[in-house]
C-alpha cells in the first residue's frame, strides 16, 4: 500500500458539518419520542484515485454517511460538495451526473442481484439505461466488465444462483463499474465473505483502482481489512468523526481511545508488537437515540500533524 496521498489537490468529494438524524415515533398518538443522532457534524474530504476507510462499529453512522452522500437519507444540515458541486439540494440533471460517476457495492451479494436477470442482463441494464449502449455493443462491454473483475464470458448468460458469495460480489463490482464511476462506495462489501475470498476481492479492488484511478470509500467495521486497503481512516463514533489520518499514522499512533478500542481488536501475532496505547475492547457502544431537546455539543477537533486530526472526546 502507498503512502499518504498529496492533499494540496482539490477533493472530488468534500463533506462539511453534515448532520443526518431519525426521527423515532411512538406513543398513542404517534408522536415523536426521540431522534436518532445518526450522523452529528461529520466532515471529511475523498481525493481522486484514494481510499478513504470510515470505521466503527455498528451504528456508529457510517451507512448513513454513505446514505446521504448518495441522497436516499435525506441531511438535516451540512453541505456535500462534488467535483465542486454541491449535491444536497441539487437538480435533477446534477444529481444524474452524479449518480453516474458514483456507485455504490453493499454487504450483501446475495439480495444484491436480481435473481430472475442473467448476469449479462444485470450487467447491461445500467449501460441500456444511461443510453451508453445497445445492441450487440452492450453484450461485448458486458463480457468486459467480466474480464475485469477475473470472470469468463461464459458467465453472461447465468443467473445469480450459479454462483458463489465472492463471484457474486465480483459481478456487483463489475456492474458498479459499468458507468465508468469515479467514486466507488462500498459499504461492508467484503463483511459476508469468508477470510480467503475477502482478500481476493480486497486485492480486486486495489487493482481496479491503479488502473481506473477510482476514488473508494470503503466503510467497515473491520480494522484488519481496512489496514489492508486503505489510504486514509476516518474513525467514527457516536456520529462523529473523532480522529481522521493517514492509514499509518492512525494504525501507528491512535490518539482517541475509541480508536485505540477499535485497534485491540485486530489479531497481533505477537502481543509484545502492539503498538502502545492499543486497549482490549470491553464495554459496549452507547446509543445514538438522543431526547427531542438534546442539543448536541461540537468538540474541536485537535491536530496531531497536519495529516491526523483528533476529537477531544473521551468514551461516552
Ligand atoms: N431509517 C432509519 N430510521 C431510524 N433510525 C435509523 C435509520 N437508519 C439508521 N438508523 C439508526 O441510525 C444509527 C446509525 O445507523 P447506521 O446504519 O448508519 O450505522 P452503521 O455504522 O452503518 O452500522 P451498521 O454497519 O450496523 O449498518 C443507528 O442507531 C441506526 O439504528
Amino acid at each position: 500500500m502507498s503512502g499518504p496521498l498529496s492533499t494540496d489537490r482539490k477533493p472530488l468529494v468534500e463533506v462539511r458539518d453534515l448532520v443526518t438524524r431519525f426521527d423515532l415515533k411512538g406513543g398513542v398518538l404517534g408522536g415523536i419520542t426521540g431522534r436518532v443522532h445518526a450522523v452529528e457534524g461529520v466532515s471529511f474530504d475523498i481525493f481522486a484515485g484514494e481510499t478513504l476507510a470510515l470505521v466503527g462499529e455498528s451504528g456508529c453512522g457510517k451507512s448513513t454517511v454513505a446514505r446521504s452522500i448518495m441522497q436516499l437519507d435525506r441531511p438535516l444540515s451540512g453541505s456535500i460538495r462534488y467535483d465542486g458541486h454541491e449535491i444536497i439540494g441539487a437538480g435533477r440533471a446534477m444529481l444524474a451526473g452524479f449518480r453516474r460517476e458514483v456507485q455504490m457495492v453493499f454487504q450483501d451479494p446475495f439480495s444484491s442481484l436480481n435473481p430472475r436477470m442473467t448476469i449479462g442482463q444485470a450487467l447491461a441494464d445500467p449501460m441500456r439505461v444511461h443510453r451508453i449502449a445497445r445492441g450487440g455493443e452492450l453484450r461485448k462491454r458486458a463480457a468486459d466488465l467480466l474480464a475485469k473483475v477475473h470472470l469468463p464470458p461464459e458467465h453472461l448468460e447465468r443467473y445469480p444462483h450459479a454462483f458463489s458469495g465472492g463471484q457474486r460480489q465480483r459481478i456487483c463490482i463489475a456492474r458498479a463499474l459499468a458507468l465508468d464511476p469515479r467514486l466507488l462506495i462500498a459499504d461492508e462489501a467484503v463483511a459476508s465473505l469468508d477470510v480467503t475470498i475477502q482478500a481476493q476481492v480486497i486485492n480486486l479492488l486495489m487493482d481496479l483502482q491503479r488502473d481506473m484511478g477510482i476514488a473508494i470509500l470503503f466503510i467497515s467495521h473491520d480494522m484488519a481489512v481496512v489496514e489492508r486497503i486503505a489510504h486514509r481512516v476516518a474513525v467514527m463514533y457516536l456520529g462523529e468523526i473523532v480522529e481522521i489520518g493517514d492509514r499509518r499514522s492512525v494504525f501507528g499512533n491512535p490518539q482517541h481511545p475509541y480508536t485505540r478500542k477499535l485497534l485491540s481488536t485486530v489479531p497481533v501475532a505477537d502481543p509484545a508488537q502492539r503498538p502502545v496505547g492499543r486497549e482490549p475492547m470491553s464495554d459496549e457502544i452507547p446509543s445514538a437515540v438522543r431526547g427531542v431537546d438534546f442539543v448536541p455539543v461540537r468538540l474541536p477537533m485537535n491536530a496531531v500533524s497536519s495529516t491526523h486530526f483528533v476529537r477531544q472526546t473521551s468514551l461516552a
